[in-house]
């Protein structure tokens, strides 16, 4: 996408121009850049540019021309950046971050440039909170630009809305819209109080539908089920879901290697068979948990070398699948028949889709709007909403609000419908909001079946308008629960297990909800055993361990890795990628020793270490190469991989934390606390690591009581000394968090 530069496209220099650029890795960050667009351009005479990723933004914040700072001094840049990772920048800003840092930067390079940023978080990760958009915050004034406006930041835990509702207080109460004015009109020394401060004048926010022109063909094809796989549309499709891949996502050649040859957004995704699906939590629980082993056929790796430790690996431990769900046919029905009876009709029929690139001032007007340009170019309706439509998605509040132009008129309930869609959107009404899509889960479904003038007579909802209102499929993450070193068969063919818990439930008011992509996962096999389910993988926090020794490492090198010990703590699903870690370890291990064997090297076995000075409790810690400290509800219920466990257990000790077993609840923290003596000598004597992998709680209040145990162990009490030991194990790769809400 390419962007006019504010000198070029200001519309006089007395008039405030914006750049809105956004880094999201699950869509929050640009539904609110989106929401913050829409407001401005009804609340200010505000130039609005962009609308784009920063990694796509062009020119970048680097290359932003210098030497015009006079026309440009009304100009700033809106910056919405979520955080992800373990305190880390998402996917969509990591090029830009990568060369923010370059330390040959001059101090000068941004003089000039304002912005205001709006960061996104979750106060769950505790001092981790919104760290993305903060560091971005220090780096861009390290580098001379300055903040034109107080950074707002968004937690998703903020009672009624979320982000959205801090967003919406940061937007009005006088720090966005205040400082533009003050930018408008530099010399103003108060606040001018905005007028229409409440509008819902929709003639501002129409859905733009003319981006796309749609045919109807003759053909009638019955068959959504599996049409993306079908001749005809084939190649429409997987330009489609190529597009869907996440940036970061592993490039295999035709022969599946590894690949970084493919530019990102034409990564097809790989093809997977379910080969079992099986519950691993009791019958009788209530959660439905799922061991799913899916297998990927037909990429060959190098044959020519023969042990796992040499091999090229098609992933590595703790790497995350990430999955393109598909709608099942009867929600997608369900959707058809919310529609005008015009689309009914037509659901089955061939569409071809064509999408027009606006001219550079409307694309500017339609910021942030109303154009996704990668649909399939054929399709069907039905098929469109099977693969590539996010009807099980809440609609965000700036959706209802661009359906709310749809109501008809000719309908008695019509004009009421609209004014609830367009007041379900406003700030004031986000209580409402909350209890009728967010408490309740309504989806896409859901509103379009309440609000039925939008498929009476004089609706005017059009194949266009929902390609232009619904959002992409999005796919989703799960982190990868198997060792790539024994999932690897000799012919090249690999499987990738995972460890999935279905979502589902009953809302407030008694209405059933399942999560889209765990539900589709939980009932594949069941389905039909040929149904194939389309992936890509790519790096978590966990990628790049320590685990398997490079070939150039020193066979003491070599040995090191296996003997010294690692701490893995998880809870519920959490324990997934820990169980990637920890039988790669053992795979690896195994490996190496038939290896040593093999060249009658003299290594001794691969004995427990012992510490002359330990406790008791030590001791028995200290025998084990893997601690599990795993937390569950309880023993017979959800305690995954006991089995497992149970096998290894010569090489690896599992504290179990059963929250439900007794009267007081223990969690995975206490457990680090009761035993953080012993746990601390036994992994940081030994040059040990600690891999944390669940929610963000757990993983926040664990990292404390591993950093008060190691401060009381080993540092005399100094927290100080205790944190930075934990940050330099964190850049060695000796300490990390996969954490997920
Ligand atoms: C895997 C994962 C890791 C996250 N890590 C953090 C974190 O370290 N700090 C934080 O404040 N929020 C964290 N979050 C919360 C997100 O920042 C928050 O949900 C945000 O609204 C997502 O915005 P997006 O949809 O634009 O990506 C994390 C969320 C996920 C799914």
């Amino acid at each position: 996408m390419t962007m006019t530069t504010p000198s070029s496209s200001s519309s006089s220099s007395s008039t405030a121009s914006c750049t809105i650029v956004y880094s999201t890795q699950t869509g929050r960050a640009r539904a609110c850049a989106r929401r913050t667009a829409r407001i401005l351009r009804e609340k200010t005479q505000l130039t609005l540019l962009g609308g784009t990723p920063f990694d796509e933004l062009v020119p970048s914040f680097l290359d932003y021309p210098h030497g015009q700072q006079q026309q440009q001094q009304n100009h700033f840049f809106l910056l919405f950046v979520s955080t992800t990772g373990d305190g880390v920048h998402c996917d969509s800003i990591a090029q830009t971050w990568k060369s923010l840092l370059k330390k040959s930067l001059s101090s000068n390079k941004l003089q000039g440039v304002q912005f205001a940023l709006f960061c996104l978080g979750d106060r769950a990760y505790g001092p981790q909170f919104c760290a993305a958009g903060r560091k971005l915050a220090v780096r861009l004034m390290q580098l001379g630009a300055t903040s034109c406006c107080e950074v707002g930041y968004g937690d998703d835990n903020t009672p009624n809305g979320g982000c959205f509702a801090d967003l919406d207080r940061w937007i009005q109460q006088q720090l966005l819209l205040s400082s533009i004015i003050l930018l408008e009109q530099p010399n103003t020394s108060t606040v001018a109080v905005m007028t229409n401060s409440n509008t819902t004048d929709t003639t501002t926010t129409r859905v733009d539908t003319s981006h796309y022109k749609v045919t109807v063909l003759q053909e009638q094809t019955k068959d959504a089920m599996d049409q993306w796989q079908q001749d005809w549309c084939q190649e429409s499709y997987q330009a489609f879901f190529a597009h869907q891949s996440p940036m970061t996502a592993y490039r295999y050649d035709s022969q599946a290697n590894s690949t970084n040859n493919t530019p990102p957004q034409q990564n097809k995704p790989l093809i997977a068979q379910v080969e079992s699906n099986t519950r691993l939590t009791a019958p009788d629980w209530d959660q439905n948990t799922r061991h799913i082993r899916l297998q990927l056929t037909g990429y060959n790796n190098n044959k020519k070398q023969t042990t796992p430790t040499e091999r090229q690996l098609p992933y590595q431990a703790g790497d995350i699948a990430t999955i393109m769900p598909c709608n099942p046919p009867t929600e997608v029905e369900r959707f058809i028949q919310t529609l005008p009876t015009a689309l009914q009709t037509i659901a089955d029929k061939v569409l071809h889709l064509d999408y027009y690139q606006q001219q550079q001032q409307q694309q500017q007007a339609n910021l942030l709007g109303d154009a996704f340009p990668h649909w399939p170019a054929h399709c069907t309706l039905r098929g469109w909403l099977t693969y590539c439509a996010d009807i099980h998605a809440p609609p965000e509040r700036e959706d209802l609000r661009a359906i709310s132009q749809f109501c008809s008129h000719e309908h008695d309930m019509g004009a009421a419908q609209r004014d609830k869609l367009l007041s379900l959107s406003e700030t004031a009404a986000s209580a409402l909001y909350v209890d009728y899509i967010l408490r309740e889960k309504r989806c896409w479904t859901d509103v379009l079946y309440d609000f039925d003038s939008l498929r009476h007579l004089g609706s005017g909802l059009t194949v266009e308008a929902l390609l232009a209102i619904v959002p992409p499929m999005r796919p989703r993450d799960f982190s990868i629960a198997s060792a790539p070193t024994t999932s690897t068969k000799p012919d090249g063919d690999f499987v990738v297990e995972l460890c999935v818990a279905v979502v589902e439930g009953t809302t407030p008011l008694g209405r059933s909800y399942h999560g889209l992509c765990s539900h589709y996962l939980s009932t594949l096999l069941l389905q039909d055993s040929t149904t194939v389910l389309q992936m890509w993988i790519r790096p978590g926090s966990f990628h790049g361990l320590p685990l398997t020794p490079s070939q150039n490492d020193t066979t003491s090198e070599k040995r090191r890795w296996f003997e010294n010990p690692v701490l893995c703590i998880g809870a519920g699903t959490g324990v997934a990628p820990l169980r990637g870690l920890i039988l790669e370890r053992e795979a690896v291990r195994a490996a190496q020793q038939k290896s040593d064997v093999a060249d009658s090297s003299t290594i001794a076995p691969f004995a427990a270490t012992t510490n002359g000075d330990a406790t008791n409790e030590t001791q028995t810690l200290n025998q084990y190469d893997n601690l599990l400290v795993f937390g569950c509800r309880k023993r017979d219920a959800d305690y995954y991989y006991q089995n497992e466990w149970t096998q290894l257990q010569n090489r690896m000790v599992v504290i179990p934390a059963f929250s439900r077993e007794q009267a007081r609840k223990v969690y995975v923290q206490q457990l680090i606390k009761q035993n953080g003596e012993a746990i601390v000598r036994h992994i940081m004597e030994n040059d040990g690591a600690i891999y944390i992998a669940g929610g963000p709680s757990m993983a926040r209040y664990s990292k404390e009581e591993l950093i008060d145990a190691t401060a009381r162990v080993l540092l005399d009490g100094d927290e100080k000394k205790a944190n930075l030991l934990f940050k330099k194990m964190q850049a060695r790769g000796r300490f990390r968090v996969e954490a997920w809400s």
